[in-house]
């Protein structure tokens, strides 16, 4: 599986709905990664949420093919799993030990390995507890966890049951800045290990923490850039953040009126990189 660069791919895809007098996507093409971090942004109705559900298999296309690790998306559906708003609502069982068993037992069994027994089972939920910072125990009801730990339950029941694409459709939205910082960082972990994150987001921070930006407009790709393109222009002038109409982060505001005012270039995507960037200048001087 990891050995197939290409975890998604989309060639001239266009999707209809029953009553929309145009098609909500028009001819999208676009390939990503295994391992990209990938921020999917537009302003309302542009048809971001329609491309996380033609991801799952939920809307069908009326044209073109979607290819998941070069196969067929309908061969490759377990692979794919959809974070929604409010991620409670995809809950499936009562309490943690329940979620992650029902996920679990969802997992298609690799060649070679026996099905779970109970102590397997357990070991394995603890380590999924661990891995998504759910410290609390098994036992404990859904209905007990605050937004940002349903959210990462819903993450770790979704890498559970074997999948290695994750579309999030605005699942952060909910949470406070401390909690989306967290999940960015939790999404940063997943793409590291491999897993292709498909983030849809209005949230101009959640981008700079992707790798790259696709930019719905109308239903039509119009721009598809490495997200320091997007916040950055080389020669001066609009950026495409700008020039699409979203509301710049901070560290890119930031950055802009420090260049402004000492005459430098530097173009950060983390706080690392400017705050590296301004020492290096100033041991330059
Ligand atoms: N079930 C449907 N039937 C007909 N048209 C639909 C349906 N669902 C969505 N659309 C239309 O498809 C277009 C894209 O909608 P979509 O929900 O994908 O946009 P979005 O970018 O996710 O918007 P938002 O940011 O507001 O969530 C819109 O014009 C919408 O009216």
């Amino acid at each position: 599986m990891k050995s197939v660069a290409i975890s998604i791919e989309w060639e001239r895809v266009v999707v209809r709905r029953v009553g929309a007098t145009h098609a909500v996507l028009c001819d999208i093409s676009f390939a990503i990664r295994a391992g990209q971090m990938v921020a999917v942004v537009g302003h309302n109705g542009a048809g971001k949420t329609t491309l996380a559900r033609v991801m799952t298999g939920l809307i069908p296309i009326a044209a073109g093919a979607v290819k998941v690790f070069g196969q067929p998306l309908p061969t490759q559906r377990r692979l794919v799993q959809m974070g929604f708003q409010p991620p409670s609502a995809q809950l499936l069982g009562t309490t943690i030990a329940e979620e992650l068993a029902i996920a679990l037992a969802a997992r298609p069994c690799e060649t070679g390995e026996v099905e779970s027994d109970a102590r397997r089972m357990q070991a394995e939920m603890h380590a999924l507890c661990r891995r998504f910072g759910l410290n609390m125990p098994l036992t404990t009801p859904v209905h007990h966890l605050s937004g940002g730990q349903v959210a990462r339950l819903c993450i770790a029941s979704a890498i559970a049951s074997g999948a290695y694409i994750l579309v999030m459709d605005e699942t952060q939205a909910e949470l406070d800045p401390a909690a989306r910082q967290a999940m960015r960082q939790l999404f940063r972990d997943l793409a590291e290990q491999g897993r292709t994150i498909l983030l849809i987001t209005h949230d101009m921070e959640d981008v700079l923490a992707a790798d790259r930006v696709l930019v719905l407009e109308a239903g039509r790709l119009v721009d598809d850039l490495p997200v320091r393109s997007f916040f950055y222009s080389e020669r001066g002038g609009a950026t495409p953040c700008q020039q699409h109409g979203f509301e710049e982060p901070f560290l890119v505001r930031a950055a802009r009126s420090t260049n402004h005012r000492l005459g430098l270039r530097l173009s950060p995507v983390t706080e690392m990189e400017w705050t590296e960037g301004l020492q290096h200048v100033s041991a330059c001087r």
